[in-house]
């Protein structure tokens, strides 16, 4: 059998998935890590630890591989190709020499740099940013951060003005340690997310590496997603195995997806809510606060342009609220429990949770916006504040919906979903009422590794093109949206008003 072996590093686990050649998973592993919150709105990962979890889950992935080989020492000769894709924007500095971390990485929902992102608007920097980069000017990208970690990690600066030191997203790190510090690359997919990549050139610009004070010989070379880029170290996973395919999850998503006709949009329901449109082979620029970004670069090919963008809609905290119910308020035990308690209530009473604990992303983007729960009665419960959150996770959507909708200048049909929280019918349900278009599930939910596994399979020649993985993808549950427009209408009417009274609420100094 031949299997492509994608590795998804996430921001809560790693996972490693294998994929046989008709895009149905055959082995999974899974393993979470540890979460750091040193100081509030901080976030980091320890680097060695994401290589760690990451290496071990490829090895149980490929002793779990089915066949004849089952077990033995030659299971790894079945993976034809790896796929990489990972949290975006997570920014690692490790040392060339010994490839250690020289810090925690900072990941990307930590907000310590947003006082540097507002002087740098104060500064009128935001507009020269957008047009460069497409993306808004916030603390969430990861040029701040490495700047940051420049000029607060003892003697970093020089070192990496030297060229001793490498910077890298989570890919770049997962690639440098499969390939034993051979291989210092990227993708334009995560390139795009750093702030430094110049989206119309697809290189690293020179103005922005100025602006945020980044040298130069810190950074990855930039390589396209779906290639054979380099071997994996013999010694790791029991062969050496080509690296064919690497970009952002989100992007791998949408491309596991199979959104490859432009006006196609996912929406993945995960720690975070990340929806993307594809928009073909130009960047569109946002009027309504989204994001341009690029989706992936592919072999070319007669049916689809060789660098594809797309408009992306980020929200902070989406199966993260979820999370906070059953730790932070603990009303349920586990995530799945928020469906049956929501649905023990016709409706919300009024009641709104805006989830804006990390500050608020698209299309708000208020890095001082904080959770709020208002409308709450005497007869308010926990049933109610639960459905809150649900309808809260589909209302930060149809505000990015919307938005898109305006950006692409047509309206969307449908929407593609995926991600843990996508298998709770209940949020689906709202999802399509809110939308007022279907809401569509397919068979697949691992989209992300999927995409993964598809940008390596077309570069070492196990599907043809685009159609032969858009051939693959399959409905499981098609949501028609039942709320009649008005209703639809009015109840994100009155959201906009519970998240105006989010907004601006954090005074300390970020
Ligand atoms: N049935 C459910 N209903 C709502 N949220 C859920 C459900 N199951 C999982 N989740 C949420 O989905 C998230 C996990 O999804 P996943 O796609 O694995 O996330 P990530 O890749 O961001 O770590 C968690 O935040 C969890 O709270
Ligand atoms: O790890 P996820 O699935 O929460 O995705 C994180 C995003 O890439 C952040 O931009």
């Amino acid at each position: 059998m031949r299997y492509l072996l994608a590795l998804d590093q996430g921001t809560t686990s790693s996972r490693a998935i294998a994929f046989d050649t008709q895009g149905r998973v055959a082995a999974l592993a899974q393993q979470e890590f540890a979460q750091h919150f040193p100081q509030p709105g901080w976030v980091e990962h320890d680097a060695t630890e994401i290589w760690r979890t990451q290496l071990a889950v490829a090895q149980e992935c490929i002793k779990k591989l089915p066949g004849a080989l089952q077990g033995s020492a030659r299971a790894a000769t079945q993976i034809v190709a790896i796929g990489i894709t990972n949290q975006r924007e997570t920014t690692v500095l490790w040392d060339r020499a010994t490839g250690r971390p020289v810090a925690p990485a900072i990941v990307w929902q930590d907000r310590r740099t947003t006082a540097r992102c507002e002087a740098l608007r104060r500064a009128g920097k935001a507009a020269l940013i957008q047009r460069k980069t497409g993306l808004v000017l916030d603390a969430y990208f990861s040029a701040t951060k490495l700047e940051w970690l420049l000029d607060r990690v003892p003697g970093a600066r020089a070192r990496a003005e030297a060229g001793e030191l490498a910077f890298g997203t989570v890919d770049s790190w997962l690639v440098w340690q499969l390939t034993g510090g051979r291989v210092h690359a990227t993708d334009p997919s995560n390139a795009a997310r750093t702030l430094l990549m110049n989206i119309h050139t697809l290189d690293w610009d020179d103005e922005l590496l100025r602006l945020f004070h980044i040298p130069r010989a810190l950074l990855p070379r930039i390589v396209p997603s779906s290639g054979v880029l380099a071997e994996t170290d013999a010694s790791l996973l029991g062969a050496a195995i080509p690296i064919a395919g690497m970009a952002g999850d989100q992007q791998a998503a949408t491309f596991g997806q199979a959104c490859f006709a432009p006006g196609m949009a996912k929406n993945t329901y995960g720690t975070g809510c990340f929806m993307l449109m594809n928009t073909g082979a130009r960047p569109v620029a946002s009027r309504n606060q989204l994001l341009s970004t690029v989706g992936w670069q592919g072999p070319e090919q007669a049916d689809a342009p060789r660098t594809a963008y797309c408009l992306e809609g980020s929200v902070f905290m989406a199966g993260a609220t979820v999370q906070w119910l059953r730790d932070g308020l603990q009303i349920i035990q586990s995530a799945a429990e928020v469906e049956a308690l929501a649905a023990s209530v016709p409706d919300t009473g009024d009641v709104f949770l805006v989830p804006a604990f990390t500050g608020l992303g698209a299309p708000d983007w208020d890095g001082r916006a904080r959770g709020t729960l208002v409308g709450l009665t005497r007869g308010s419960t926990r049933a109610h504040i639960a459905r809150a959150a649900l309808e809260a996770i589909a209302l930060q959507s149809a505000d990015m919906f919307g938005a898109m909708s305006r950006d692409a200048g047509l309206p969307l049909t449908e929407l593609r979903v995926d991600g843990g929280a996508s298998r709770n019918d209940l949020l689906m349900q709202l999802q399509a009422d809110l939308l007022g278009v279907p809401v569509v599930r397919p068979q697949v939910t691992e989209t992300t590794a999927l995409g993964a596994a598809y940008l390596a399979g077309l570069a070492v020649g196990v599907w043809s093109g685009g159609d032969a993985i858009a051939a693959q993808w399959a409905v499981d549950r098609r949501f028609a949206p039942r709320l009649p427009e008005h209703a639809r209408l009015a109840r994100i009417a009155r959201w906009r008003e519970a998240v105006a009274r989010s907004r601006g609420w954090a005074r300390e100094e970020a």
